[in-house]
């Protein structure tokens, strides 16, 4: 790569600074641009092939739209660094996703330029509808409102949501299909198929071909644009209807596919759809990755930087570890569920567009028709699910637990009210790090434990995870969620025979005197070494791991307030009616006397960090847990 340049891009603060510059030195910025998000996410690694993949676009855009008063709404938002970095934000940019810097996504409160806050898919053309009609009601009517969507959001079920309703609403939305051919693995289904045809087919490079000559023409005018689309919106929807077409169909006028690489045509086609009247979606073909050949070649690798890396090369630096580490809870998902699935040929697994995250791409591989992407689309996920288990195969629905908000209509109907033997399995469980507050999977306990039928549980460590994903796949389990956290588990040996964990049993890890603590998954390992240190200064702790939060293990908090008055209760979700609140309510309503403090995510949104830093913000890491001991034992 080029040593970096930065001279145009130093001379832009914010889009207003851009649009100083000619058209011709577009190119040029675009390669600073591009070079500069390298060598930044190389030393402070986040999402990257998507944001290599827009710049020409992010350029284009904020050259053509007067923002932040035309307003962009990014899906998902993990391509934005490039629209970060031209609103004003350059200066922060080494402060990407880490504690107290900027987020890794769009978000309002950080930017007049984010008009839209984002992190999970889909939702960018309702939001723009949204803007658009808000402006009009407003009498903003010169307002613009611009979604720019992944051909992999655009996959998710409320996207269509948003095309049907902005179809008919007579807005001036533009929606952006940026189409890349990959959603973080490769994209799949109908939509997929029919975006690539787009791409081959003889007909719809007549169709584009067509287009672009009236266009061009349109493009010779400039602000008088709109009177000849008038002249020319017969010819032009001759041609269209002649192409039948997916989005004209909905009624939005096509343009494209365009090459989304070519920054100065980029911008005489905004400048043309700029002025063109009603809902339109311009197609526009990018690679993701583009400029950073290792990124190009492996894109879901490159999805996001697998750590600091080398720029010239693409060597991603390890740090050897001075000792075996143990495995990531996602590997011993995609590991157990194999081994399950090679005795029980009722196994099937499902995954919303994340195989590679959930390492579901191993059973993807050892039994390819009975694994199944279904795209971005967690709602279909379930209710598909639910279908396999009507029929009596036994699926494994792996959703990462933020995603799992999406679905919990289909999980009460589909699921619970007919008590099938689905298996929620919740990855990304608790604080994820870096995502932040977007993608936190922290509500579950809380929106899980109050459906009836349903088992809902957590494992401490990855044996209990491999023996709890054992156990749901018995007969007869029902529906049955077990959540797990982003990162490592704490063993080195952990491929053990499986085995069966009786439903709402908890396990005994320390006995002691003066105080119980209650855990319910992997922070059970904090309040371990709390107890471990606790010890030494002569406290002794009860310390139960409850593995399940429904059906509460009620026998063993029995014999707890036998015993102790003062309660700890730990877990990685909401406070507020999670494990603890759980707890709660079954002393109260069992007129049990005593005290008790629920440690876990307080009330309030915590944004990115390392998950060791938010644990410690939060106070449920070791340290928290000790003082809230040593505050109790105080009286
Ligand atoms: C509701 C939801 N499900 C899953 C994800 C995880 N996710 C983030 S980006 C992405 C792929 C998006 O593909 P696309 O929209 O085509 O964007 P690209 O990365 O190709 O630019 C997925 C599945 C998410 N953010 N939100
Ligand atoms: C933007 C997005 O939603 C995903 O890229 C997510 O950040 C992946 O998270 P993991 O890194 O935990 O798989
Ligand atoms: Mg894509």
């Amino acid at each position: 790569m080029a040593e970096a340049q930065t001279q145009l891009l130093e001379k832009i603060e914010y889009p207003a600074d851009l649009r100083k510059l000619s058209e011709k030195e577009l190119p040029d910025l675009c390669t600073e641009l591009r070079n500069y998000i390298i060598r930044e996410v190389s030393s402070n690694p986040g999402h990257f092939g998507a944001s290599l993949g827009v710049i020409e676009l992010t350029v284009a855009l904020h050259y053509v739209y007067q923002t932040p008063y035309d307003q962009l709404v990014w899906d998902v938002g993990h391509q934005a660094y490039g629209h970060k970095i031209l609103t004003g934000r350059r200066k922060k940019f080494h402060t990407n996703r880490r504690m107290g810097g900027i987020s890794g996504f769009p978000k309002i409160a950080e930017s007049e330029f984010d008009s839209f806050g984002v992190g999970h898919s889909s939702t960018s053309i309702s939001a723009a509808l949204g803007l658009m009609l808000a402006a009009k009601i407003k009498g903003e009517a010169d307002r613009k409102v611009v979604a720019v969507i992944g051909d992999g959001a655009m996959t998710g079920g409320m996207a269509f949501e948003g095309l049907n309703n902005a179809a008919t609403s007579n807005s001036d939305i533009l929606v952006i299909l940026n189409d890349n051919n990959m959603a973080i693995d490769p994209a799949v289904g109908g939509l997929n198929n029919y975006l690539v045809q787009m791409q081959t087919s003889p007909a719809y490079n007549r169709l584009k071909s067509d287009v672009w000559k009236i266009l061009g023409k349109l493009n010779k005018v400039g602000p008088k644009a709109r009177q000849v689309l008038q002249q020319h919106q017969h010819a032009l929807k001759s041609v269209l209807l002649r192409n039948s077409n997916l989005f004209e169909s909905f009624g939005f006028r096509y343009f494209g596919p365009v090459d989304g690489h070519d920054v100065n045509a980029m911008v005489k086609i905004l400048a043309d759809l700029r002025n063109i009247e009603g809902p339109k979606l311009l197609h526009v073909i990018t690679k993701k990755g583009k400029g950073f050949a290792p990124a190009e070649q492996n894109a879901t690798k490159w999805h996001a930087a697998p750590g600091k890396f080398d720029i010239r090369t693409g060597e991603v630096f390890v740090d050897l570890p001075l000792k075996p580490s143990p495995p990531k809870y996602q590997d011993v998902f995609g590991k157990t569920i194999v081994e399950l699935a090679e005795k029980n040929e009722k196994i099937t697994a499902i995954t919303p567009a994340m195989p590679t995250g959930s390492s579901l791409n191993w059973m993807m591989e050892k039994f390819p028709e009975r694994t199944f992407d279904v795209g971005i689309a967690e709602q279909h996920a379930v209710t598909f699910a639910a279908g396999l288990a009507a029929n009596n195969l036994v699926p494994f629905c792996n959703i990462y637990s933020s995603f799992m908000q999406r679905s919990y209509d289909q999980i009460i109907h589909d699921v619970a009210l007919q008590k099938l033997n689905v298996v929620l399995c919740l990855d990304r469980a608790g604080l994820v790090g870096a995502d932040g507050a977007t993608h936190h999977g922290v509500f579950d306990l809380a929106y899980l434990r109050n459906i009836p039928n349903m088992t809902v549980s957590a494992p401490m460590d990855e044996i209990e995870m491999r023996n709890l994903m054992y156990t749901a796949q018995l007969p007869d389990k029902g529906p049955f969620s077990i959540r797990f956290p982003r990162g490592k588990g704490i063993h080195l040996e952990w491929e053990l025979p499986l085995s069966e964990i009786p439903v709402g049993k908890s396990r005994e890890i320390a006995n002691g005197k003066d105080i119980a603590v209650l855990s319910i998954g992997h922070p059970g390992n904090f309040a371990k070494e709390a107890t471990e240190e606790l010890s030494k200064e002569g406290v002794s702790v009860q310390h139960y791991d409850m593995r399940f939060v429904k059906p509460l293990d009620t026998e063993t908090l029995d014999s707890v307030m036998k015993h102790f008055d003062k309660i700890i209760t730990v877990e990685d979700g909401v406070i507020n009616g999670g494990f603890g609140s759980a707890v709660m309510e079954y002393l109260f309503e069992n007129g049990y006397q005593g005290r008790i403090k629920r440690l876990g995510i307080p009330d309030r949104f915590i944004d990115q960090g390392s998950p060791e830093e938010l644990y410690r913000e939060c106070g449920f890491d070791s340290d928290g847990i000790c003082r809230e001991v040593r505050k109790m034992m105080k009286g």
